[in-house]
């Protein structure tokens, strides 16, 4: 197995999507917390990604709580302020404490229509607000067959990262999503996620230097759950999962997060 090099610290984050009241957030926290010991802290970086509704109440959780659980939302505003109906700006969610933000989810390029500009705004957006964008990124099943995931991850990750500095870049996210794997079961092999993760990594290099190639986090999304996760884990450019349905069952995910106990 080839480690993550202490740069790159893993980074467990759910992605609980359009689920759960605020009150079942603050219950699943807490279950989380539970389950989730200093040990695990210390090995991976673990954080959930609530609906704007539940943010909140996750946030007066992990305080009351001195949890070391960190959170984020599932979206922002590419625009600062103003008459910008159901929009939620980056001012708002760093008030909140969120540290990370997902941004060109495929669910918001398929259902809203965002394209690689809408997603560069965001990402920057975030930036200005010192919050961490999940840059998504991933191909859809027609791609794949036609095997261009490469070109059109590369494609997606260029288009996301324009007008990001170098010293901007070096925090990022970078997560390699299938579409075809989202929420269907059918999981994208270890190497699957190897060859694209890899080659993100490589094109970060061309487009700053080798030292924000090393410290940028790459995770892998698609039907992740204890069963897989150590397999994908033990990859080179792997970093981490955004796991979508098992990060709603506690125990599942508390798994995911202790994927060095699993067997690869
Ligand atoms: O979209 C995802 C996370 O952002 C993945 O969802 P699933 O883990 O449910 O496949």
């Amino acid at each position: 197995m080839a480690p993550a090099t202490p740069s790159r610290k893993p980074l467990m984050a759910g992605n609980w999507k359009m689920n759960g009241s605020h009150l079942e957030a603050i219950a699943l926290v807490q279950k989380l917390a539970f389950g989730l010991k200093e040990a695990d802290y210390e090995a991976v970086d673990v954080a959930v990604l609530p609906p704007f509704t539940a943010i909140r109440s996750v946030q007066t959780s992990v305080d009351a709580d001195r949890l070391q659980l960190l959170y984020g939302a599932q979206d922002v505003s590419q625009h600062a302020s103003g008459a910008y109906t159901g929009e939620v700006s980056g001012a708002m969610l760093a008030k909140l404490g969120c540290s990370f933000v997902t941004v060109g989810h495929s669910e918001r390029r398929q259902y809203h229509s965002e394209d690689d500009a809408t997603v560069n705004a965001k990402a920057r957006a975030a930036i200005a607000n010192e919050i961490v964008p999940i840059v998504c990124v991933g191909e859809g099943l027609e791609v794949r067959k036609a095997g261009g995931q490469v070109a059109h991850c590369l494609a997606q990750v260029d288009g996301a990262l324009e007008k990001i500095t170098a010293e901007q870049a070096r925090t990022l996210v970078i997560a390699y999503e299938p579409v075809w794997a989202i929420g269907t079961g059918e999981v994208a092999t270890p190497q699957d996620a190897q060859e694209v993760c890899g080659a993100v990594r490589t094109r970060l290099a061309e487009l700053y230097d080798g030292g924000v190639a090393d410290q940028v986090r790459i995770l892998y999304g698609g039907s992740v759950k204890g069963a897989n996760i150590a397999g994908i884990m033990a990859q080179a450019d792997v970093d981490g999962a955004l796991v979508g349905g098992a990060s709603l069952d506690p125990g599942e995910f508390v798994k995911i997060c202790r994927y060095r106990d699993l067997p690869v």
